[in-house]
């Protein structure tokens, strides 16, 4: 299923080389194929915030293989800063917010209704 990470940022480690990971860039999917000892780095939804939307969390999904098993070791890496989600105040700096600010319960909250009915919570943050 299409998605984006909830967290800051998301560490991935391909332990095989079954390929199934996409990423969606200007409308299209791009594979992202296994690389021995690497990890692919996602930004997610709180780095986005954080960001003030300078980063841009990215939209991914998993077409898994008919034939080949496939093993993917997944960090998922908090941001909050001071139990708060929000746009660093340096970032923001002097323009505008562009995601109201949230506390991190609450939006854990709110990121697991929103997975469990398919939207994005991010979207409702957007100010
Ligand atoms: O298996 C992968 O390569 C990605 C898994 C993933 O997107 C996730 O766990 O959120
Ligand atoms: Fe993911």
């Amino acid at each position: 299923m299409p998605h984006t990470d909830g967290l800051g940022l998301t560490l991935l480690l391909h332990v095989d080389d079954t390929p199934g990971l996409q990423i969606r860039k200007g409308g299209r999917w791009f594979p992202v194929r296994p690389l021995p000892g690497a990890f692919v780095v996602n930004v997610a939804d709180i780095l986005e915030v954080l960001t003030n939307g300078a980063y841009r969390s990215v939209e991914h999904r998993v077409i898994p293989d008919a034939e080949r098993a496939r093993t993917t070791v997944v960090i998922f890496q908090e941001a909050f800063v001071g139990g708060m989600v929000a746009p660093l105040p340096e970032l923001v700096n002097g323009g505008e917010a562009r995601y109201r600010s949230i506390g991190i319960e609450e939006y854990i909250k709110g990121n697991l209704g929103a997975l469990a009915d398919g939207t994005r919570f991010i979207d409702k943050l957007r100010t």
